[in-house]
């Protein structure tokens, strides 16, 4: 029977949650990164532990069918290959950086300047549209320490919280990527595997909807029922089921992450009480 090669970043930003995703989709991985290549007993799957910038690569070739990995590097490598889903974790963006005491932001700045980076076909593709001509330096890593040693005028590099170039005496100045990590597959899969990453991608599918979900229940009184029930962004109609104390409901429903706030307040203005918010483990809809 078929299996589903999946290649996973080895050690680094990615490990972790990619690690996790698969347990909350029920994919339980046997053991740990010290075996390259490791079985699953419960999903047709094989993980690869891999660098992350070796993945684009694998994927193109065929060496793996599928891989977790930053966004960014998939735009850096050009390859052709299909994103099939964003994962919402290791958010960053690709920036370009220059000395605090620089007192512009704007691009025009880098133009005949040297720019240290990692991600020279990003950066060159970006001024290039841009209009901007720039000397860049590719280095492989610390890249916010080439201005302080006089190896560039500004830098491109991945950033996040932002404590790395403050660190560094660095500003970020204009942005030229967002990213996130993805699931991507390489170009050719055989209809077993797509079917199997079909079974993949439901899980993951269920697992995200749920994670940016709540369940939300409050007690209101029957009168109110219709007011509140117009506020509450549902998913079909919300379940109403009567209190033991006569005139009064419980209300049930699931709502946005993203929205609750927002919505708890004009639900308490309508007439709700005793509100109740609950994660979501699963959601299939
Ligand atoms: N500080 C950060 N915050 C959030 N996401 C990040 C951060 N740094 C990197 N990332 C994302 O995580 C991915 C992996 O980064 P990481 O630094 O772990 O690996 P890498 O430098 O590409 O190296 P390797 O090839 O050794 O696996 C990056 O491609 C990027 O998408
Ligand atoms: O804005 P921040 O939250 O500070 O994150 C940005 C830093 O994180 C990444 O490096 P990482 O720590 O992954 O080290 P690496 O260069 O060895 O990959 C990236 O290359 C930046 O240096
Ligand atoms: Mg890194």
């Amino acid at each position: 029977m078929s299996k589903l090669k999946i290649a996973i970043q080895k050690s680094g930003r990615l490990y972790e949650e990619s690690l996790q995703l698969l347990k909350d989709c029920g994919i339980f991985v046997n053991n740990g990164k010290d075996q390259l290549k490791v079985s699953v007993d419960n999903f047709p799957m094989e993980i690869m532990y891999l660098r992350n910038s070796d993945i684009p690569q694998y994927l193109e070739d065929g060496v793996v069918d599928v891989a977790i990995l930053g966004e960014n590097l998939l735009i850096e490598k050009g390859k052709n290959i299909k994103t099939i889903q964003k994962l919402g974790f290791s958010k960053c963006r690709v920036s370009l950086a220059v000395p605090k005491e620089v007192e512009t932001d704007e691009l025009s700045y880098f133009q005949g300047k040297k720019i240290a980076t990692s991600y020279p076909n990003t950066l060159k593709n970006f001024l290039e549209k841009e209009g901007i001509t720039s000397d860049i330096h590719v280095i492989s890593g610390s890249v916010e320490i080439a201005p302080n040693i006089g190896l560039a005028d500004g830098i491109c590099d991945i950033v996040s919280s932002g404590s790395t170039l403050f660190k560094n005496g660095l500003r970020e100045t204009v942005t030229l990527l967002k990213s996130e990590a993805v699931l991507a597959k390489t170009p050719q899969l055989s209809v077993e595997k797509e079917a199997i990453l079909e079974k993949f991608v439901f899980r993951i599918k269920a697992v995200l909807k749920a994670k940016n979900s709540k369940y939300i229940l409050m007690n209101v009184p029957n009168e109110k029922i219709q007011k509140v029930s117009e506020v509450l962004p549902v998913l079909k109609s919300p379940t109403v089921i009567p209190l033991a104390e006569e005139g009064w409901s419980s209300i049930h429903s699931v709502i946005d992450e993203e929205r609750f706030w927002e919505v708890i307040d004009e639900l308490k203005d309508n007439g709700a009480q005793d509100i109740l918010i609950i994660p979501i483990d699963k959601m299939v809809i």
